[in-house]
This record gives C-alpha cells, sequence and structure tokens, in this order.
C-alpha cells in the first residue's frame, strides 16, 4: 500500500485525507490518482467497498480552482442516494481547500436547488433526470466543466440512462477529462464508454475473485413458499447487527418488510415508489441502527456505504450476475468481513451457476437451520444479554428486588424466566408473502458466453411492467428519472431495445 504523500497530492488534500482517517491509498487509489493528474481519461475497475469515491474524488478535488465560481466538475451518479452521498465524500476530501459540492436530485424542492446554484458551487452531483432538468432551465451551465465522472458507470451507460447521459453530454465541453468507475464493467458497457473518451486508461485491480474476499457467500435451496420461514430461521440464528435483505420487486419487499415487523424484527422497505423523504428517514434510520433490517430492491444496491452491514440476504437471486456482486458488496467494505445468503429454487439453480461464473466465486450450500436450531440461537443471545448485564455491574436496585422474589420462588426458576422473557420464540403470526415467480428456467451454461449477451431479456423488460406476473420489478430509478426529465417512456424504450442489441 502505498502513502497519499507519495501521490503527489496537495498539503490541503492531505490533509482532509488525515482527518477522514485514510493512511494509506487503497490500489485503485493508488492506480488512477497519478493518471488522472495527468489529465488522462480512466475506466477505473475495482472491487465494491475498495474507496473508488475518493479514487475520482482526490484528482478531482485536485483540480478544482477554489477562486473560478464556475461549474468544474460533474459527477453523474444512478440513484438521489449515491449522489448525496458521494457529494458528501467530496465535501470531506475538499474541505481544506473550501470546494463548493452541490448535489441535486430528483424528488427535492427545484426551487431550492436553483437558490443553491446561485451560489456558485463548484462541483455538482446529480442524478440524471435532475440534471437535464435543470439544464432545460437553464439554471446549470455547463459550458465550463473540465472533469466528467460517471460513477457507477455500467448501471449509468446501461440502456435505461444511455439517451439522459447522452443529452447531458451535449452541454459538457468535448475538451475534458472522463473518469469512469464501477466494480462491474460487462465487455458491452465498457465498449459503449469509449465511445465518449480519448483513449482512455483502464485500470483494473486484478482479483482472482470480483468479489471481496472477505464476505462468505452461500446459498440456499429451497422452495419459494418455504423461504420466509428460513429466512426467519437464520435470522435468529445469525443475529445480524445490520443488515439488508434483497426483494426481486417492490411488491416484494413491501410484502417482506410489513411480515418481518409483524414477527417481531426492527425491519423497514426501501424501494423507488417511495417519496424521497420516505427513503431518506429509512436510511437514516439504518444508519442510526434505530433499525436492524433493511429490505430493498436493487435501488439501494448500487455504492450505498453504509458501515456496519454484516449480512446480506438475497431473497431471490437477482437475475444477472453483476447486481449480485453490487448487491453483496454492501457487506465486507472497507476491509471488515461480511456474510452473504442468496436464496434460489431449485429451477433457478442455472442461476446461480452463472453468478458464480462471473464471479469465479463458489458460494457454499447452507443447510437451512431448524426451528429447534433458530430458538438456540435466540436463547443463546438471551444469555449472553444477561451475562452482559451482570459483567457491567449496575444492579443496584434491581439486586434487591431479586432477593424479594427469592424468598418465594425458586432461583433457576427465575432465571429460566429472564432468559425464556428475552427470547425472541417462534413466531407463528401470519404473514403474506406473495409467490413470486421463478426466473425463466436457463440452463447451466458452459464456459463460452459472451458478456454482451448476458443481459438479454434481463431485469430492464420487467422493469416497463411487461413480464409483470402482478409484482413489477423495481424500475424506479429510471421512472424518476423518466419523471424528472419529461420525457416520454416510449422513446426511451426504442432505444432501450437498440442498445440491448449491442
Ligand atoms: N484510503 C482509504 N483508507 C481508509 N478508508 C477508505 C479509504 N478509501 C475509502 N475508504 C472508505 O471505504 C469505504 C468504501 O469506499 P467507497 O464507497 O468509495 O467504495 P466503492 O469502491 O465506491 O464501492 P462500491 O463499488 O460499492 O460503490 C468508505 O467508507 C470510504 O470512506
Ligand atoms: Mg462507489
Amino acid at each position: 500500500m502505498t502513502n497519499f504523500s507519495e501521490l503527489n497530492i496537495s498539503e490541503s488534500t492531505l490533509r482532509s485525507l488525515k482527518r477522514m482517517g485514510f493512511e494509506e491509498a487503497t490500489p485503485i487509489q493508488e492506480g488512477t490518482v497519478k493518471f488522472a493528474l495527468e489529465g488522462r481519461d480512466i475506466i477505473g475497475q475495482a472491487q465494491t467497498g475498495t474507496g473508488k469515491t475518493a479514487a475520482f474524488g482526490i484528482p478531482l478535488i485536485e483540480k478544482i480552482d477554489p477562486s473560478n465560481p464556475n461549474i468544474q466538475g460533474l459527477i453523474i451518479a444512478p440513484t438521489r442516494e449515491l449522489a448525496i452521498q458521494v457529494s458528501e465524500e467530496l465535501y470531506k476530501i475538499g474541505y481544506d481547500k473550501r470546494v463548493k459540492i452541490l448535489s441535486v436530485y430528483g424528488g427535492q424542492d427545484i426551487g431550492r436547488q436553483i437558490r443553491a446554484l446561485k451560489n456558485k458551487p463548484q462541483i455538482i452531483v446529480g442524478t440524471p433526470g435532475r440534471i437535464i432538468d435543470h439544464i432545460n432551465r437553464r439554471t446549470l451551465k455547463l459550458e465550463n466543466v473540465q472533469t466528467l465522472i460517471l460513477d457507477e458507470a455500467d448501471e449509468m451507460l446501461n440502456m435505461g440512462f444511455i439517451d439522459d447521459i447522452n443529452a447531458i453530454l451535449e452541454y459538457v465541453p468535448e475538451e475534458r477529462q472522463t473518469l469512469l468507475f464501477s466494480a462491474t464493467m460487462p465487455p458491452a458497457i465498457r465498449k459503449i464508454a469509449t465511445n465518449f473518451m480519448k483513449n482512455p486508461e483502464e485500470v483494473k485491480i486484478k482479483s482472482k475473485e470480483m468479489t471481496v474476499e472477505n464476505i462468505d457467500q452461500y446459498f440456499v435451496k429451497s422452495q419459494e413458499r418455504e423461504k420466509f420461514d428460513i429466512l426467519s430461521r437464520l435470522l435468529n440464528v445469525h443475529q445480524p447487527e445490520l443488515a439488508i435483505i434483497f426483494g426481486r420487486t417492490k411488491r416484494r419487499v413491501d410484502e417482506l418488510s410489513q411480515a418481518l415487523s409483524l414477527r417481531g424484527y426492527l425491519a423497514e422497505g426501501i424501494h423507488g415508489d417511495l417519496s424521497q423523504a420516505k427513503r431518506m428517514s429509512v436510511l437514516r434510520q439504518f444508519k442510526e441502527n434505530k433499525i436492524d433490517i433493511l429490505v430493498a430492491t436493487d435501488v439501494a444496491a448500487r455504492g450505498l456505504d453504509i458501515s456496519g452491514v454484516t449480512h446480506v440476504y438475497n431473497f431471490d437471486i437477482p437475475q444477472d450476475p453483476e447486481s449480485y456482486v453490487h448487491r453483496i458488496g454492501r457487506t465486507g467494505r472497507a476491509g471488515k468481513s461480511g456474510l452473504a445468503v442468496t436464496f434460489v429454487t431449485p429451477r433457478e439453480m442455472g442461476y446461480l451457476r452463472i453468478v458464480e461464473e462471473t464471479t469465479k466465486k463458489r458460494m457454499t450450500p447452507l443447510r437451512p437451520p431448524t426451528e429447534s436450531e433458530a430458538l438456540a440461537g435466540q436463547q443463546q443471545l438471551s444469555m449472553e444479554t444477561l451475562v452482559e448485564i451482570v459483567q457491567a455491574n449496575d444492579l443496584g436496585d434491581y439486586r434487591i428486588l431479586a432477593n424479594e422474589l427469592l424468598e418465594d420462588y425458586d432461583a433457576i426458576d427465575l432465571v429460566a424466566a429472564a432468559i425464556k422473557s428475552l427470547t425472541k420464540e417462534p413466531d407463528d403470526t401470519p404473514v403474506t408473502i406473495s409467490e413470486e415467480r421463478p426466473l425463466p428456467m436457463r440452463k447451466e451454461r458452459s464456459s463460452s458466453r459472451s458478456g454482451g449477451g448476458r443481459r438479454e431479456g434481463g431485469r430492464r423488460d420487467f422493469g416497463r411492467g411487461s413480464r409483470s406476473g402482478g409484482g413489477r420489478r423495481e424500475g424506479g430509478r429510471r421512472e424518476g428519472a423518466r419523471r424528472e426529465s419529461g420525457r416520454r417512456e416510449g422513446d426511451r424504450r426504442r432505444t432501450t431495445r437498440t442498445r440491448r442489441e449491442d
């Protein structure tokens, strides 16, 4: 690992990085900062949670002239939450240099953003739809942009977003530096990327596997109708500090979060149909550990950096391997360890194998815990809680109460009652989890499939409700972007179809 001071970074940025607790550059930072400072275009690919934000953030901040009031840097991100998160990290990196950063995204009062834009930010981080909206209102002037960055580049260049990106590019000078970052970059998307870059340097951090080593990956083969009970038992055995459960559709997420709440878990759902205020408040509660379980569609997958996520459960196996990589990458970040469990129905086993081929990592089969094992897990937790309380040595008056009870009752009975009262016993409160249609049957693939075809018949079809099966796939981001930019869905669908053939 390299020290940041060896990377030709200014004193003010070094001070900021130090304050952030960054001591050494991660491999992607080490690999890209030098090229980016030379002005090169870059396609940067590295595993989830390995510091890609600072990899583009540091050189961007270095390039900004704080005495120049124009917008000099533009970052496009696929979701609102990610735009906010990236702007927060840039703010910290640019703190000592006093770089002004603004995030613009749909769902927030546009008047407020217009007023903030008058404050002369030098960097804008935004979602495509809202950026276009501001361009159309002439409230965002991009003619002085020197650096354009696409975070989650493959997602941004994907079918649903490519039109928006092209539209924005019309307003950004051709003479510019372009940086693209993502943990995944399917070949077809990389090809599109090079269309608007100049002789890009591709920096790919080599690793044996596409997912980080410190995530233990398991799968549970089970019938659709058994999934929820198995999930509950796994939660009781694993006792995650913070967990994210991914579902395939918005309905799925709603039903799962309600069902988990009914069974006594602190869970909330997040997906693209919720208001921006609700999405933000759920995310805040999760970050503050007020809820333990976040149930999410892929909306929450990309790029979100929430520290302390110990477990990821894929209640539905994702259709494409890239989604899998991003989903499980919400745990095991910045060197921490994590655990991921993917549910797969027997007829979806082909998808599991495709994921494994892409990530170059085998998942370990997990035997679902029995009800008594789940109960034992809960009892263990209760006992640990009691021991911790005793060890804290702060029982005060409770000892007097205990003595009173001991006059009439047996000590073992009393302790057993304390354990029982803390234990979450099997709960059969009825819940509704509608059956999700399994992914279309897929043969286990041999090694020869090209990356370009991987998304065929992919989730975007579902996103447009064309194969609804009751629970529509999450298409929130794109719908959001469409609403924001006021475009017609038909236009986009046409482009989507053509792109898909690429
Ligand atoms: N050099 C560093 N030293 C210590 N921590 C770092 C360093 N660089 C980044 N981090 C921290 O590591 C975490 C993950 O970083 P980041 O969100 O940029 O990952 P990423 O590569 O963009 O992941 P994803 O592919 O999921 O978007 C963040 O909390 C970030 O602050
Ligand atoms: Mg990121």
